[in-house]
């Protein structure tokens, strides 16, 4: 176990194949919906095979901040008991860069009959939620957020309005997801309606409405950007979260680019999570297609782009403007990283992603500290290379404790050694 971590780790290639058996933790997407939902439904829901990671940790928190009250009877679960309401808050709730805890909370906490402020770290400051809290004025709700990015100060009266709310979902679809979830404790009726064509990747609204219905909602998609959801509240219930696809990626990533094998004990097609679509891309490797589209599965570019250094041909990533408004902008972070691995590699043309492969990177990279921007997918997809070229040091490896506390665990785990340094 490498506890604590240290400032940077240097990864030492393994020059053979890693094989083994890794489960990756439990989805941060359904746990954090998960929680809301139990938070939000009357009595004591069971969750199992949830994530406890940094992003959990927070939402868990703020709901223990709001009455609800979160036990943790082992590593992998929570048991949630609720009165079926928030309850207004003492002070600010404090959200890191946890996106889906702020913008599903943003929307849930209208329904306190009281203020609520909604705050995140320095990044999470400039992630937008305005469009958000410009579809919760249109329900009459009292918010507001000056810098279009968090704080948002929410006056709610104890319900969550009725009748039909425009949102404008193109730079997160966790803003659709956050007013479906929220929306079986309106008066009556609510209907969500999509304004631009854009909603980043869909499958999470699906991932949404899948949870809701498990917590007994009544929710029916009239076309694709428009739902219905009935005022039913939610029921407690027991529930199974899924792995995390994301986290997966990498596991995919370590098999194509040592030619090994890892039994995840799931198989790609058993996800319900959009991220699990990268696996058919990572399959190709190191025959990636020239274009890759990455608007349904942005969580998993980070992990693309890395392993299309070593590609056969270049790639260009397409559908990805929204990478910009993650953790950090991701497009400039990955093409930044990999230009110190060898200048050229990564370029930034428009919101695409230009990846100039090269087969032989491993005989012409330079070593590299690796910048991370507090940005756990920069880290955990940067290690990728580390498996492959010499001199890889990713700085700040305790960032991927937002999404997956174990992975430098993970790797030692594999027999990759791990050399701790400054
Ligand atoms: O709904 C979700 O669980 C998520 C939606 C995506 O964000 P956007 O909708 O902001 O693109 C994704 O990047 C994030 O990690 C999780
Ligand atoms: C974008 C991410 O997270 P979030 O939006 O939930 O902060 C992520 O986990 O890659």
């Amino acid at each position: 176990m490498l506890s604590p971590l240290p400032p940077a780790l240097t990864i030492v290639p393994p020059n053979r194949p890693l094989v083994g058996r890794v489960s990756p933790p439990g989805s941060k997407s359904i746990t954090n919906r998960a929680l809301l939902l139990a938070a939000l439904a009357d009595g004591t829901s069971r969750l199992t095979g949830a994530l406890k990671s940094k992003d959990t940790t927070l939402m868990a928190a703020a709901l223990r901040q709001m009455g609800v009250t979160v036990d943790e009877p082992d590593a992998t679960s929570f048991t949630v008991t609720s009165i079926g309401r928030l309850q207004q808050p003492s002070g600010p709730l404090f959200l890191g860069n946890a996106g889906t805890a702020t913008r599903f909370l943003t929307a849930a906490v209208a329904t306190v009959d009281g203020a609520v402020i909604v705050d995140g770290d320095e990044e999470m400051r400039l992630r937008p939620i305005g469009p958000l809290v410009t579809a919760l004025r249109s329900l009459g709700i009292d918010a507001i957020c000056p810098t279009g990015c968090p704080p948002v100060t929410i006056h709610g009266n104890g319900s969550f309005g009725s009748g039909r709310v425009e949102i404008d979902a193109g730079l997160s679809s966790q803003y659709v997801s956050a007013l479906l979830m929220a929306a079986p404790l309106g008066h009556g009726a609510i209907t969500v309606a999509l304004t631009g064509k854009d909603i980043g990747a869909r499958g999470y609204v699906d991932l949404t409405l899948a949870a809701m219905r498990a917590f007994g909602a009544e929710v029916e998609q009239l076309d694709a950007g428009t739902w219905l959801v009935q005022p039913t509240g939610y029921s407690a219930t027991d529930f199974r979260i899924e792995p995390d696809a994301s986290a997966a990626t990498y596991l995919w990533g370590i098999e194509a680019l040592t030619g090994g094998r890892i039994d995840l004990g799931v198989a790609a097609d058993a996800f319900t999570q959009p991220d699990a679509a990268a696996q058919a891309v990572i399959a190709q490797f190191p025959n990636m297609p020239a274009i890759i589209d990455g608007s349904q599965m942005q969580d998993a570019v980070p992990t693309l782009a890395v392993l299309a250094a070593s590609n056969n041909r270049p790639v260009r990533f397409v559908g990805i403007a929204n990478l910009r408004v993650k953790e950090t902008d991701r497009i400039r972070a990955v093409a930044n990283e990999l230009n110190r691995i060898l200048p050229g590699l990564g370029t930034e043309e428009g919101d695409d992603l230009v990846v100039a492969a090269d087969p032989n990177l491993a005989a012409r990279s330079r070593p590299a500290r690796i910048e991370t921007y507090h940005d756990h997918r920069i880290a955990m997809s940067f290690a990728l290379a580390g498996l492959k070229l010499s001199g890889i040091t990713i700085l700040d490896p305790a960032c991927t404790g937002k999404t997956y506390p174990e992975y430098w665990d993970m790797l030692a785990g594999l027999g990759v050694e791990l050399q701790p340094t400054t």
